[in-house]
């Protein structure tokens, strides 16, 4: 991790302007805003903050671009955001927001959020692979709720006005999770994997209208809840970082994954039962919204306090939900911008007071943001950062050989070990990929025999790249990484397909559930029961004022005798009345039913679109899974006549050699032999030398000794003579073959 910079919460005041009920009550304006600085006054008291919009302060229009603009920014370097609405009830936090976003509305920073990020995706795609993840939460009662969670909703108004959602049986509810290295998450929520603006807005308008609200004395459309509306930014992008080996320039490209979260917090208004009129639920909701607030003053002070904080005084995060899901934000690993709303009217002079003192000690609120990369990518980016610094280096001095010398071979081994993490973090990515494919995917695997095969492949396949990776060739390890790739991108994508089809199925129950009954025939019948209704009303209005007339001629006759027939018409003239009145109402009622049937109409045409938008993204999904099924098919069908190539060939080279070492042993053998052979003619040579030699003594012997005749030493030289041959012959014999020996 980068070393954490200290970071202030950044805090705007909102002045919303004085709204109908404050102007029928006669209210007059009590915040004034300084001409051309950010500060507000209200009664004596003053304040400066980071920026003031609304009533003479900055047009809020500029409120995206000053406030949460350099966010988004942020989200793209990997630094998690935080937009907080706080403010009493009534005050304008939802209208800032845009939380109750509906029919595709654009104001509020929500809206204005979500264009800037598709905007920013859309001219950086070609260098970074981004990922999109939404989620909605509201924390009701001290109870986290997910708002995206779009299992059937009961609309139908309860007693105390609430859109009412049914809790689904069976699901485990929602907890806060705090990982080890501190980061707090939210185990069970939906997490939409969004790819287009629509899809945001979908799902930010679908949770606005799941969110718990209800009609007090300050706000006929209040929100009884904190709502957080949750973007995560993940990013894998591709680093160009050029460097200088044997005064050559080297481009590297690396890539650093990074992921950063923007929450959204719309929270409930602060308020006060006397003045909402608020009495049963409304007041027990009242009294929890008060109590999460009240926690969320408790850390803010904690924090905004210097004194406390060098003192290191407890923060008391644990204390509500609201706090502890904020933990980041407040004093965290987050860049924070607190919009403080407050009204102008007088009758609401204390809160805007209050509001401002809480808003005013958030200023001093220090966070530490951090760049969220993963920590390979963290120690590369360390890496390069020194390599930079010491090409840089290397630039400006151009000074002494060895010292240009030096920082080439620090420069060689940054990029050797740059390059050993490289293989690290493949290797580590490999092995996670694999244990978070055994783990999620164990329990399906184990469900058929089949699957079990594929779960013991994967296995093998697992100990083989843990071998590989250990000891193997480069091209083994591409080829296992290449098959497990596969194998895991197979899987995500059946994953998909099978997300996909559990939103059609939902889809299509809906739509049953919406379009069950057949439409016309439903909407023909009402206007029906209207048309009858209105004949039948007509009648009654007629028979009325038959009556009427009658009761009119019988008392100009005013005859004493007629008082009893005229009370009697008079009784009838009031029954009919009241059948008129009911008329009325049941046609009213007609005519809401007809109303609701439009509105389900519409609702399932909507949900018409989205089963086709599904049903096209399936098939897109099937096309890519036969597309690179295929693929991988020819490319392993290419690897196996490799392989099979080389097989044959290293059967015949195993064969060569047989016939070689054969051969080998048979010119061994031959060579023993002849070495023998040789040996005997020596031996035999060196016999006959030693015959020669007494042969010659012998006949000197003769020579001077005294031979009897003549004849005797003719013969006896004839002897000698022959035998001398036949030993020089024998010699020339046994030499020749000695060196023909002695050349095999
Ligand atoms: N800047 C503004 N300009 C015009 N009207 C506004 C503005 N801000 C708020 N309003 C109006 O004030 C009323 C109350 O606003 P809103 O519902 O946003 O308040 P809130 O603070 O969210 O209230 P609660 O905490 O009760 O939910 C709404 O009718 C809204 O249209």
């Amino acid at each position: 991790m980068e070393a954490a910079e200290n970071c202030s919460v950044k805090v705007a005041v909102h002045i919303r302007p004085l709204i109908g009920d404050e102007r029928t009550q006669g209210c007059k304006e009590c915040v004034s805003v300084t001409s051309g600085k950010p500060q507000v006054q209200i009664g004596t008291h003053s304040f400066t903050f980071d920026h003031v919009y609304g009533n003479g302060g900055s047009p809020s229009s500029s409120m995206f671009e000053e406030c949460v603009a350099p966010l988004v920014d942020g989200l793209f370097q990997g630094y998690n955001a935080t937009v907080l609405a706080y403010g009493q009830t009534g005050s304008g936090k939802t209208y800032t927001m845009g939380t109750a976003m509906k029919d595709g509305c654009q104001t509020g920073l929500i809206p204005q959020v979500m264009n800037a990020l598709f905007k920013k995706i859309e001219t950086l795609k070609h260098q970074t692979e981004f990922q999109l993840h939404v989620s909605f939460i509201e924390i009701l009662k001290e109870e986290v709720r997910d708002l995206l969670d779009f299992e059937p909703v009961s609309k139908s108004a309860s007693p105390n006005g609430n859109a009412v959602r049914v809790a689904v049986p069976g699901k485990p509810p929602i907890q806060i999770r705090e990982s080890s290295n501190g980061v707090i998450t939210l185990a069970g929520t939906t997490d939409v994997a969004v790819s287009t603006l629509e899809e945001m807005a979908t799902c930010l308008e679908q949770g606005s209208i799941n969110r718990a609200t209800g009609s007090t004395n300050m706000n006929n459309q209040s929100s009884r809840s904190h709502a957080i509306f949750t973007i995560t930014l993940e990013q894998m992008r591709k680093i160009q970082s050029v460097s200088v080996v044997n005064e050559s320039l080297d481009e590297d490209m690396g890539e650093e994954y990074l992921c950063a979260k923007l929450h959204l917090v719309d929270l409930a208004g602060s308020e006060r039962a006397k003045r909402t009129g608020s009495d049963g639920v409304r007041l027990k909701e009242g009294i929890h919204i008060n109590r999460g607030l009240l926690a969320l003053g408790n850390v803010i002070s904690a924090l905004g306090d210097e004194k406390k904080r060098k003192e290191g005084v407890h923060v008391p995060y644990r204390d509500s939900k609201l706090t502890r899901l904020l933990q980041d934000s407040l004093g965290g690993n987050s860049k924070t911008a607190m919009i403080a709303c407050i009204s102008p009217a007088d009758i609401n002079a204390e809160e805007s007071l209050n509001t401002l003192k809480y808003a005013n000690r958030a200023r001093n609120i220090q966070n530490k943001p951090v760049v969220n990369r993963d920590l390979i990518s963290n120690e590369m980016q360390k890496m390069r950062q020194q390599l930079q610094s010491l090409q840089a280096e290397l630039c400006a001095r151009g000074g002494p050989n060895s010292d240009v010398q030096n920082l080439k071979e620090k420069i060689a081994w940054l990029e050797a070990t740059n390059e050993d993490l490289r293989r690290e973090l493949h290797e580590y990515r490999s092995r996670r990929a694999v244990v978070e494919y055994c783990e999620s995917d164990s329990q399906e695997f184990i469900k058929s025999d089949g699957h079990k095969r594929g779960f013991q492949s994967i296995d093998s396949s697992d100990y083989q790249m843990d071998e590989v990776l250990s000891d193997g060739s480069p091209g083994e390890i591409d080829e296992v990484a290449k098959e497990l790739e596969h194998a895991l991108w197979r899987n995500t994508m059946d994953r998909e397909l099978n997300e996909l089809n559990k939103r059609l199925e939902q889809k299509e129950t809906e739509m049953k559930l919406v379009g069950g009954a057949d439409t016309e025939a439903l909407k023909q019948h009402y206007q029906k029961k209207i048309m009858d209704l209105e004949e039948e009303k007509r009648m009654v209005q007629k028979e009325r004022d038959n009556l009427l007339a009658a009761v009119g001629n019988r008392s100009a006759n005013s005859d004493g005798q007629m008082q009893k027939t005229q009370e009697i018409n008079v009784q009838k003239l009031k029954t009919l009345e009241a059948q008129i009145s009911d008329l009325k109402k049941k046609q009213e009622n007609q005519v809401e039913l007809l109303k609701q049937k439009q509105r389900s109409d519409e609702a399932a045409k909507r949900l018409q679109s989205e089963i086709q938008y599904i049903k096209a993204q399936k098939v897109q999904l099937q096309h890519k899974i036969k597309q690179e099924a295929e693929q991988f098919r020819q490319w392993k069908a290419s690897r196996e006549k490799e392989l099979l190539q080389l097989k044959k060939e290293g059967r015949r080279n195993e064969y060569e050699r047989h016939k070689l070492e054969a051969l080998n042993q048979r010119q061994k053998l031959v060579l023993q032999r002849k070495t023998e052979e040789a040996a005997m003619a020596t031996k035999r040579l060196k016999e006959l030398l030693e015959a020669r030699k007494s042969s010659a003594r012998d006949s000197s012997v003769n020579h001077n000794g005294h031979m009897p005749n003549g004849q005797g030493n003719e013969k006896s030289l004839q002897k000698w003579l022959d035998h001398e041959l036949e030993v020089m012959v024998n010699v020339r014999e046994v030499r020749f073959e000695y060196e023909k020996q002695t050349q095999v």
